[in-house]
Formats: structure tokens, C-alpha cells, sequence
């Protein structure tokens, strides 16, 4: 999948200063981006995050999801670390994008749950794919993660496309009552690890 680098910058944050990375995809037009701390391209394992894009719970302070508060918690733990990259990558919706979350959203606000609601509009559950990271973090000279996720299909699609992934780290924040259910379903029907819902287990 060709990916095409455009241009890095600074990018200051209440957490520190990361390094922004843009990137095109041609085929579709998405730009994705990457945010980066410290040296990544020494060889070792990089504390890293496939987020996959929510403007509802990323930008709007959605409580349905859970998106927002793993982005902020994935970028104050890579801050903390002082070394580490987080691929913001445009998959609204679990691919579907945010017209069709929209629509999802108002199944799911008569009952359906979130895999319900996809397939009724004729969906797959989740339609991402990751191939998309493998150019971006060979820019970057990243070879091996320590990815921050609940979900273990990320930490077999990188696999597939021959990034290592030397540790995954569960990354479990944001549960309220908007979104107990779409957490279950997410255990139950999706695969994602979630084992204490109420527990942070990343400082
Ligand atoms: N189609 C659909 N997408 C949703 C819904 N809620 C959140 N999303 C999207 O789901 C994506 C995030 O996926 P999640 O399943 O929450 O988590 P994950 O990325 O698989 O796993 P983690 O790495 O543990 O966060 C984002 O692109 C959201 O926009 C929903 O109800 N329907
Ligand atoms: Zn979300």
C-alpha cells in the first residue's frame, strides 16, 4: 500500500513537545499522521499506538467510546517514556467512516449493539487494515513495538507485515455508563482484551 512522506514539524503538547510526521496515501486521499518522541529508529522496541481515528471521542469528548481518553492516556505514557510513536490513522468508524458511524450510532440508539449495527448496513464488524503502518514506520525506522492495546488483531496484523511486537500493554481507560455496553460487546464479540473494566493499568 504506498504511502508517501510530506512533511515533520514540531508539535508542543500539554505533555511535551512531539515530532508530527504527515503522510499521504494516494490511493484514497487520507493523510494520516504520526506523532514521535525521542530517537524510534535505534533498534529497539518503541512504546507505540495504532489509534484509529474517532472525531467523536477524540475531538468531541464523546462518552459512547472509549477513543479519546486511550489517545490522551497513549501520548502522556510515550511522554512519559520520553521515546515513542503514536500512528494516528484515518479509519473512522472502524473503516467505515463517520457518516456511517453516524448511521451505526442511531441503530445502536435503538438497540442494536456496535457489530449489530455495522451489519445491518451491510458492513464487515471492523473493516481496518493495518498495512497501511508498514511504510510509515519503515520511515521511521521503527522495527518493534510495545504497542499499547486491548485489541489482539492490531498485534497480529503488524506482525504480518513484519514489524515486531515485543510486549503489548493494555490500555484501559474512559468506562462510564455511555459505554458499558459498547465495551462488552467489544469483549465479547470483537476479541479485545478487557479484562478489569475499571482499572487503569497504564501510569
Ligand atoms: N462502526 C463503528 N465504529 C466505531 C464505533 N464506536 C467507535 N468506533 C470506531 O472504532 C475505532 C476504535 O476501535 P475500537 O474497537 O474502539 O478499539 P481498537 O482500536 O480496536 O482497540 P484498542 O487499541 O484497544 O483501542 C475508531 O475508528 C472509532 O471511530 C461504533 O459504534 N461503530
Ligand atoms: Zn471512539
Amino acid at each position: 500500500m504506498p504511502v508517501t512522506f510530506v512533511a515533520s514539524s514540531q508539535l508542543p503538547t500539554q505533555w511535551g513537545t512531539f515530532t508530527m510526521h504527515g503522510f499521504l496515501e494516494p490511493g484514497t486521499g487520507k493523510e494520516h499522521v504520526v506523532l514521535t518522541m525521542g530517537d524510534v529508529a535505534d533498534g529497539q522496541p518503541v512504546l507505540g499506538r495504532l489509534h484509529s481515528e474517532c472525531l467523536t471521542g477524540d475531538a468531541l469528548f464523546s462518552l459512547r467510546c472509549d477513543c479519546g481518553f486511550q489517545l490522551e492516556a497513549a501520548l502522556k505514557a510515550i511522554a512519559a517514556e520520553g521515546r515513542g510513536a503514536l500512528l494516528y490513522l484515518r479509519q473512522e468508524g472502524r473503516g467505515i467512516g463517520l457518516m456511517n458511524k453516524i448511521r451505526a450510532y442511531h441503530l445502536q440508539d435503538n438497540g442494536a449493539d456496535t457489530v449489530e449495527a455495522n451489519v445491518q448496513l451491510g458492513f464487515g464488524a471492523d473493516q481496518r487494515d493495518y498495512a497501511i503502518c508498514k511504510p510509515m514506520l519503515d520511515h521511521l525506522g521503527i522495527t518493534s513495538l510495545k504497542l499499547l492495546t486491548n485489541n489482539p488483531r492490531k498485534v497480529n496484523a503488524l506482525k504480518d507485515i513484519g514489524i515486531g511486537v515485543a510486549d503489548r500493554l493494555p490500555l484501559q481507560f474512559g468506562q462510564n455508563p455511555h459505554n458499558s455496553k459498547y465495551l462488552a460487546t467489544k469483549a465479547g464479540k470483537l476479541g479485545h482484551l478487557l479484562g478489569n473494566l475499571h482499572q487503569a493499568e497504564v501510569e
